[in-house]
């Protein structure tokens, strides 16, 4: 056998990409492996399109109250095709970076084929074997498919497709509300489809902070999305879908294309894990310990695959700890409790750390929460979106545990209070950095400082008696 790879990567997404450019960087002698498109989920069926989509249909909605500005305002669905073409050329821009080309100019070897372990030790690149020293697992997720009785037989879209659509669906039902069902459900209504989504749980976006999730809601009811929560969905027959809603009342809703947006199952089907002696969770995801090493010392596992929060910033942390631990003996672990997320609805909702109600489970009663509404931010108030709010979620000894941002820019807002809930920070060390106005950073800011405010009015007594002996010293 030839000499080993320091580094074998499975998979080259978010987690495998950043894998490889790191280990390459140190100078590791590292292989990639990857069976179909260099980019992963992010930039072909995820982040990136998505993204892009949202943008447009920002724009379209935009344009439709127009008027608002005096302006004409503009009227019908949007031009499809111009879209979708705004979308691929987005992808094309970025696709040059994550090519085979850019990767073999940093030093690494891209392999293409399907990864599959053949023992401990052993592993194939469809039918040539690569030696290594270290593997990473990093094959990503793929979405999920209820078992709706009738939805396999109506084919419903998925992230995976739903790019390749010939034409703006008149009538979309999207299955779950979480943060594709969100995003998608609410881009898909403003480029002109009749939109509904039917969720299971009683919040859209379950995992974020429930008064966030019903201001969003009544953002996509205001658009004319018709929004279900609670809700079953029995069947699914071609053009319409049975539902029994929250109140236990069925219905039947019409459509021309289903979105099918219910979270992800790993990709480790025919990857020989047992083979490897890698153990999988119940979920099948690929089981780590905090420092993303498997039950096979020699393989270690980021991104999508371990079950962890599914982001692409998370699986880049992920994958440079794991690098760091598997080359060079680091004992990294990426740091859970700190880790934001942003969803790009309209309003914008990011989170970092648990909701309120999470922290009060985990640290009892006594547990607050500072709410900022945005009507006290000007920025916000300048930009007609002043019905969001800044929420910190504080520790019984006053330490930033979490924190919610719902508004413009909020993905960007979040990032400072993602430093205070990691470095353990009050609201009084956040509040004393000056912040520009009026900005949208300006919602943590005024948060910390109202939270001041308020622990300056609880310590009445001494305040009070310090301005006493003031007023007696300067008489
Ligand atoms: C619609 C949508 C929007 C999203 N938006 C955001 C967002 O705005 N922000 C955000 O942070 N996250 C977002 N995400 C999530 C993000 O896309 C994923 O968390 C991220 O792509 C995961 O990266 P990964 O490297 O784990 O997996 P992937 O990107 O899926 O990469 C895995 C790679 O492994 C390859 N592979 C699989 N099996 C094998 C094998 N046996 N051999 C060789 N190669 C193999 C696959 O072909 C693939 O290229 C979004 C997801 C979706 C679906
Ligand atoms: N902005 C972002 O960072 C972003 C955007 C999109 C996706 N993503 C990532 O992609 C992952 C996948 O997104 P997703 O929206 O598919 O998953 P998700 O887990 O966010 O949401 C799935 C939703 O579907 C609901 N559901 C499940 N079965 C159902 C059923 N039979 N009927 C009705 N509702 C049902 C769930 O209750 C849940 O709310 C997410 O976990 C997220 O991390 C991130």
């Amino acid at each position: 056998m030839s000499t080993p790879y320091d580094l074998v990567v499975i998979g080259g997404g978010s987690a495998g990409l950043t894998a490889a450019r790191l280990a390459a960087a140190l100078g590791a002698r590292v292989a990639l492996i990857e069976r179909d498109r260099l980019g992963g989920d992010c930039l072909w069926t995820g982040c990136v399109p998505s993204k892009t989509l949202l943008v447009a249909a920002a724009q379209v909605h935009a344009a439709r109250r127009a008027d608002r500005y005096g302006l004409t305002a503009a009227t019908g669905p949007a031009d499809w095709t111009a879209v979708a073409t705004r979308v691929r050329e987005a992808i094309g821009r970025i696709e040059p970076h994550d090519s085979p080309e850019a990767l073999t100019r940093l030093g690494i070897e891209v392999i293409r084929g399907k990864a599959r372990f053949t023992g401990p030790r052993a592993l194939d690149a469809d039918d040539r074997a690569v030696a290594f020293r270290h593997v990473l697992i990093a094959t990503g997720s793929s979405p999920h498919l209820p078992g709706v009785p009738g939805l396999t037989e109506v084919g419903g879209l998925t992230s995976d497709t739903v790019w390749d659509l010939p034409e703006l669906p008149r009538r979309l039902l999207v299955i779950g509300g979480g943060a594709v069902g969100c995003e998608l459900g609410q881009a898909f209504a403003r480029l002109g489809s009749k939109v509904t989504i039917v969720e299971a749980e009683q919040h859209l976006l379950p995992a974020m902070e429930p008064q966030a999730a019903d201001l969003l809601r009544r953002h996509l009811v205001a658009e004319g999305v018709t929004v279900h929560t609670g809700a079953v969905l029995r069947a699914v027959r071609p053009g319409a879908a049975d539902l029994t809603t929250a109140d236990g009342t069925e219905h039947t809703t019409a459509f021309d294309q289903v979105l099918v947006a219910t979270g992800r199952r790993p990709r480790t089907a025919a990857l020989g894990l047992e083979t490897a002696g890698v153990r999988t969770t119940a979920g099948g995801f690929v089981a780590t310990d905090a420092r993303l090493r498997t039950s096979n010392p020699r393989v270690f596992a980021a991104g999508d695959v371990t079950g962890w929060l599914p982001f692409t910033h998370v699986a880049g942390v992920q994958a440079a700890d794991a690098v760091l631990n598997a080359l060079l003996g680091l004992r990294r672990r990426p740091d859970r409790e700190a880790m934001p997320y942003a969803v790009f609805t309209d309003p914008e909702i990011a989170q970092v750390g648990p909701t309120a109600e999470q922290a009060r489970q985990r640290y009892g009663d006594a547990v607050r929460t500072r709410v900022l509404p945005h009507e006290e931010m000007d920025r916000a108030v300048t930009e007609d979106a002043a019905d969001g709010f800044t929420q910190l979620v504080l520790h019984p000894k006053g330490r930033i545990v979490g924190a919610s941002v719902v508004g413009p820019r909020a993905g960007e807002a979040i990032v400072e209070l993602a430093h205070a809930v990691r470095l353990g920070w009050s609201a009084g060390r956040l509040a004393a950095t000056v912040h520009p106005y009026p900005t949208h950073a300006d919602g943590p800011w005024l948060a910390a400082l109202a939270e001041v405010r308020h622990n300056l009015t609880a310590r009445q007594t001494t305040v009070r008696a310090l301005l006493r002996l003031r007023r007696g010293v300067l008489r």
